[in-house]
């Protein structure tokens, strides 16, 4: 299905996740949509279940929790149901995923170009040499560096930034309607940060992203809209500037007042 710009990539609804152990109550009642070209950041404390939000709609929810209500969306398809086979198709293909720890998260004896390759043979059935033109044109718009733009290196090769630059090139190779970003800079320094964020900012004009991150500033430096998680639930959401400069809520004051931002009233 097409997605007209502004129209609805995700959509969330009354989600609720418990822990299997105990049937702790985990995320209640969680509602939240994303429009195509917008950017939502979800914002929050540590164990607020930003990530868990991010893992449920990228179909990996943890072991040990459960969905026990709600509806995942993804362009008009429910998706929470989907079974595992059918979930290889939309992650990695209508759903790119970013994460925090780029190392980690590449396989180290894999070059960065066989990794998109792989991604991008298997989503769009492309042969070996369409493919490799594909991800040396990925990588070249994330600006990783050389003739090939590190087509043939392998992940410890690359600096943090241009790591975590070829894994948001892995997460759109084959043009995702969703970027689910989790924690993408948290780990690269501030100025690095910026360039990605920037990065972020320009892809996710032809798509609708989901941020998740601790840091109230960064997602008013990128995102349209963010949403304030505290103990599973939203309790702010807004434009950026009405959440930054206009906050309803107490704990959102006090998270900008941790990050120096305080209100403007
Ligand atoms: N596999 C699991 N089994 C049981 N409880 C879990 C599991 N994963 C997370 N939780 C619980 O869910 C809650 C939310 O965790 P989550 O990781 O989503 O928080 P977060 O906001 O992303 O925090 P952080 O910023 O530290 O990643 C926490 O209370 C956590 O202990």
């Amino acid at each position: 299905m097409s997605v007209q710009t502004g129209e609805t990539v995700l959509d969330v609804r009354g989600l609720r996740l418990e822990a299997m152990a105990d049937n702790r109550v985990l995320i209640p009642n969680l509602n939240l949509t994303v429009r195509r070209g917008e950017i939502l950041g979800l914002v929050g404390q540590s164990g607020s279940g930003k990530t868990l939000t991010c893992f449920a709609v990228g179909g990996l929810t943890p072991p040990g929790v459960r969905a026990t209500a709600g509806e995942i969306h993804l362009e008009g398809r429910r998706i929470d149901n989907l079974a595992e086979a059918d979930w290889r198709a939309v992650r990695g293909g209508r759903i790119g995923m970013v994460f925090q720890d780029p190392l980690s998260s590449f396989n180290p004896v894999k070059t960065i170009g066989s990794i998109l390759i792989e991604s991008a043979r298997r989503h769009q059935n492309l042969d070996k040499k369409a493919a490799r033109d594909l991800a040396v044109r990925t990588l070249k718009a994330m600006r990783l560096p050389g003739e090939n733009a590190s087509v043939d290196a392998y992940p410890h090769m690359l600096s943090g930034g241009q790591r975590q630059r070829a894994m948001i090139g892995l997460a759109l190779i084959n043009n995702p309607a969703l970027i689910l970003a989790d924690e993408p800079t948290t780990a690269l320094d501030p100025t690095i940060q910026l360039q990605i964020l920037a990065l972020l900012r320009r892809q996710a004009e032809k798509a609708a992203a989901l941020m998740i991150t601790h840091d109230i500033a960064a997602a008013g430096a990128v995102c349209d809209r963010i949403a304030v998680m505290l103990e599973g639930e939203i309790v702010e959401e807004g434009p950026v500037d009405q959440v930054l400069y206009d906050p309803v809520h107490a704990f959102t004051r006090d998270l900008l007042a941790s990050a120096h931002l305080g209100s403007k009233r």
